[in-house]
């Protein structure tokens, strides 16, 4: 059956369903087709069960430390794997439906699950009809990226997705992948009680940060107990007498590492091998995103990509900024653009590690003068009454502009308190007003200022 919309929407990630919602709002007649879990990747198997896991974890860890605190638990902290993924599948539950729930009760809005495939520019094939529409929006995500490695094929590996399923405690986690989800599972995994080793490639763990914020991250983990082996070429996978052997190259040495287990969080690829883009003119790079324009339009008139499948953001955030730059210009007459975004993340491990603007080494290719204020954790009053003084903060200054760059924080509250400097950027004020701000005591942000006040000369 042919079916006419004035607009479709490929994916329920977290731009497709605000965007339908809004569209049909505004008295278009619009269709939103998911072919899996509403939600997609960020309420399924990404951000929101992997904080609830951590929330857990850190309790557990907590709990462990509580002598420090003088809270005497008489018992060993024991951590039920079926229990915490109960949790964990009961706040997924709550997304997921709430997703569907608010889509199905929003009027002039047709809910269809199934997978969608172009058939030409304007033409969907879905569960075997023909959907057409002049306005097309594509949030089709990804997943997880799986590397060929010889032997894989044989044995049983998880990615974050399978993850999602473990409900006992794995013995021995390998993980091979030290970036973001590497760490994030690496760290919540040793919490719960398993052995853990993470193999990356390369030099050092998450090789988008500056250096030193990888060694310290490092320490952390390590700290934790937590093995950590950095480039290391895995040359084969094998089950060997009911254990999973990695045979690792690292330094023209061969070693052997075994665990019961094996998590892959090796990056992502976008779902669009599958989705028709030949019949359409999309232009795709050569890793298969779809190309875009600053206002999140794809090479063909009328059809947009919005969150991870354009490539320009690999987050949450990234997605629902999409949603709002695509529906300001073009229900609210506005001119917004992705080039005004300014880069922004968290690593939620504890602590997290939260990250704006430009890193040091950034800073420094870009031959600006510039500043750099840097204070460690255990000089927050806040962070020595909680006991969790590790970590620390950097904020970088453009020496002529006095407007600020970039900034870390590698600590506790980091993830909240970067906020104040991100605002202070987006208002394009100097660094000055922040500087001269009082805040509350005793808090992280109260350092803020403190830390702005004593920048020195970012040497190459
Ligand atoms: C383990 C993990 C942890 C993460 N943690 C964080 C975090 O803490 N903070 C953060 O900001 N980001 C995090 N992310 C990233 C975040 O989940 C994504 O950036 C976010 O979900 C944006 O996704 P999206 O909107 O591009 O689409 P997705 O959420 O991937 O959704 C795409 C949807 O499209 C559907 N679909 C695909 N193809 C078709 C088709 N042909 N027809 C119909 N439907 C289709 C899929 O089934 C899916 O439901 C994490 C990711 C992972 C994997
Ligand atoms: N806190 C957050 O916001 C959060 C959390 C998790 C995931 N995410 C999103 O998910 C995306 C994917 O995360 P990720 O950590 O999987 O990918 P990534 O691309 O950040 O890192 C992949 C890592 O795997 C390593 N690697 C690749 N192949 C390897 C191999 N064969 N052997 C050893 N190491 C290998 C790489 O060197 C790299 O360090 C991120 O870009 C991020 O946007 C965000």
């Amino acid at each position: 059956m042919n079916q006419r919309y004035d607009a479709i929407v490929i994916g329920t990630g977290q731009s497709g369903p605000s965007l339908a919602v809004r569209l049909a709002q505004a008295g278009r007649k619009t269709a939103i087709i998911e072919r899996k879990r509403f939600g997609g990747t960020c309420v399924n198997n990404g951000c929101i069960p992997t904080k609830t896991l951590i929330a857990s974890a850190r309790v557990a860890h907590m709990a462990r430390r509580s002598a420090e605190f003088g809270v005497l638990i008489d018992s060993p902290v024991n951590v039920d794997m079926a229990l915490v993924k109960a949790r964990k599948d009961l706040i997924v539950k709550q997304s997921n439906e709430g997703v569907a729930t608010w889509l199905r009760n929003t009027q002039n809005l047709t809910v269809i699950e199934g997978h969608a495939r172009f058939e030409g520019p304007h033409t969907i094939r879905v569960n075997g009809d023909l959907l057409e529409a002049d306005e097309i929006f594509i949030n089709v995500g990804g997943r997880a990226a799986v590397p060929d490695l010889p032997g894989l094929t044989e044995i049983d590996y998880l990615t974050n997705s399978g993850m999602m399923e473990v409900d006992f405690l794995p013995q021995h986690l390998l993980i091979v992948g030290g970036s973001y989800i590497g760490l994030e599972f690496a760290q919540m995994y040793r919490r719960f009680g398993s052995e853990v080793t993470v193999i990356e490639g390369g030099p050092r763990l998450i090789g988008r940060e500056d250096e030193q914020v990888s060694a310290r991250i490092r320490d952390i983990l390590e700290g934790e107990g937590i093995h950590i082996k950095l480039a290391a070429r895995i040359q084969r996978v094998e089950k060997r007498d009911g254990a999973l052997v990695l045979t690792v190259d690292d330094n023209e040495t061969l070693h052997e590492i075994s665990g019961s287990h094996l998590l892959l969080a090796t990056g992502r690829v976008p779902n669009t091998g599958d989705l028709g883009l030949e019949t359409t003119g999309i232009q795709t790079d050569a890793r298969g995103y779809i190309v875009v324009d600053d206002k999140l339009s794809t090479s063909v008139a009328g059809i947009w990509a919005m969150g991870d499948v354009n490539g320009r953001g690999a987050f949450t955030h990234t997605s629902y900024n999409d949603y709002e730059i695509v529906a300001s210009n073009l229900l609210d007459h506005a001119s917004r653009s992705v080039a005004d975004r300014i880069p922004a993340y968290a690593l939620f491990i504890d602590p997290p590690l939260a990250r704006i603007g430009m890193t040091e080494r950034e800073v420094i290719a870009s031959g600006r003068r510039a500043l750099v204020g840097t204070m460690q954790m255990a000089r927050v009053g806040r962070a020595r009454e909680r006991g969790e003084t590790q970590g620390y903060m950097s904020v970088l200054v453009d020496a002529e502009t006095r407007k600020i760059l970039g900034a870390m924080l590698l600590g506790i509250e980091g993830d909240e308190v970067i906020h104040s400097l991100l605002d202070i950027m987006y208002a394009g004020a100097p660094y000055t007003t922040i500087q001269r701000a009082m805040h509350i005591h005793p808090t992280v942000s109260e350092l803020v200022p403190t830390l702005l006040g004593d920048l020195k000369p970012l040497q190459a």
